[in-house]
C-alpha cells in the first residue's frame, strides 16, 4: 500500500549514452529501440502492449520517433510510462542540431563579448561630440 514515488521516475542524467549507429542495430522485434526527444528507449517490451498497435513502433524501430511521436498527440498517461521504457540517452555528438545547450552558451558568450565592443566606441564617440560642441562655443564667445 505504500507508495512508490522512486520508481525509477526520474531520468538519468548524464547517461548512458547511446549512438544512433547503435540504436539503429536494435531495430528488429526481438530487440526494439526507438528515440523520443534526444532520449532512449527500450520498447521491445511495450509491442504486445501499445494501444496504437506494434506496427508503428516496429516503424520508428532504430530510428528517431520524435515526431511520430508528438504528432500523435500522446496523452500524459503515455508519457508517463515512456519512463518505464527509458534505457539512456542519445550521445550528445548524435544529437540534432538546435535546441543544443552547447549552441545557447556560444550565442551567450558572442552577446557577452559583444557588449563592450559596442559600449567603448558609443562613450568614445559621444565624448568627442561633446568636446566639438565645447570647442565651437568656446570661438563663438
Ligand atoms: C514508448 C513509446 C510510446 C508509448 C509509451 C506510447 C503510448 C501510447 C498510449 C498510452 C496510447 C493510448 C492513447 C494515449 O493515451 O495517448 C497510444 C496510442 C497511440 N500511439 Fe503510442 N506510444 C509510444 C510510441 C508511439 C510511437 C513512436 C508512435 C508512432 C507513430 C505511436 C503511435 C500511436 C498511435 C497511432 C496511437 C493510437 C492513437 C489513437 O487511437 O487515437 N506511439 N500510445
Amino acid at each position: 500500500m505504500g507508495t512508490q514515488e522512486a520508481g525509477g521516475a526520474e531520468p538519468p542524467q548524464g547517461g548512458p549514452f547511446f549512438t544512433m549507429d547503435e540504436v539503429a542495430k536494435r531495430s528488429t522485434g526481438k530487440e526494439t529501440w526507438l528515440v523520443i526527444h534526444g532520449r532512449v528507449y527500450d520498447v521491445t517490451r511495450f509491442l504486445d502492449e501499445h494501444p496504437g498497435g506494434e506496427e508503428v513502433l516496429l516503424e520508428q524501430a532504430g530510428q528517431d520517433a520524435t515526431e511520430s511521436f508528438d504528432d500523435v498527440g500522446h496523452s500524459e498517461d503515455a508519457h508517463e510510462m515512456l519512463k518505464q521504457y527509458l534505457i539512456g540517452e542519445v550521445h550528445p555528438d548524435d544529437l540534432k542540431p538546435g535546441g543544443s545547450k552547447l549552441l545557447d552558451g556560444v550565442v551567450d558568450s558572442h552577446r557577452r563579448g559583444r557588449r563592450p565592443g559596442l559600449d567603448v566606441p558609443l562613450l568614445c564617440h559621444g565624448c568627442e561630440v561633446l568636446l566639438i560642441r565645447c570647442g565651437k562655443q568656446n570661438v563663438g564667445s
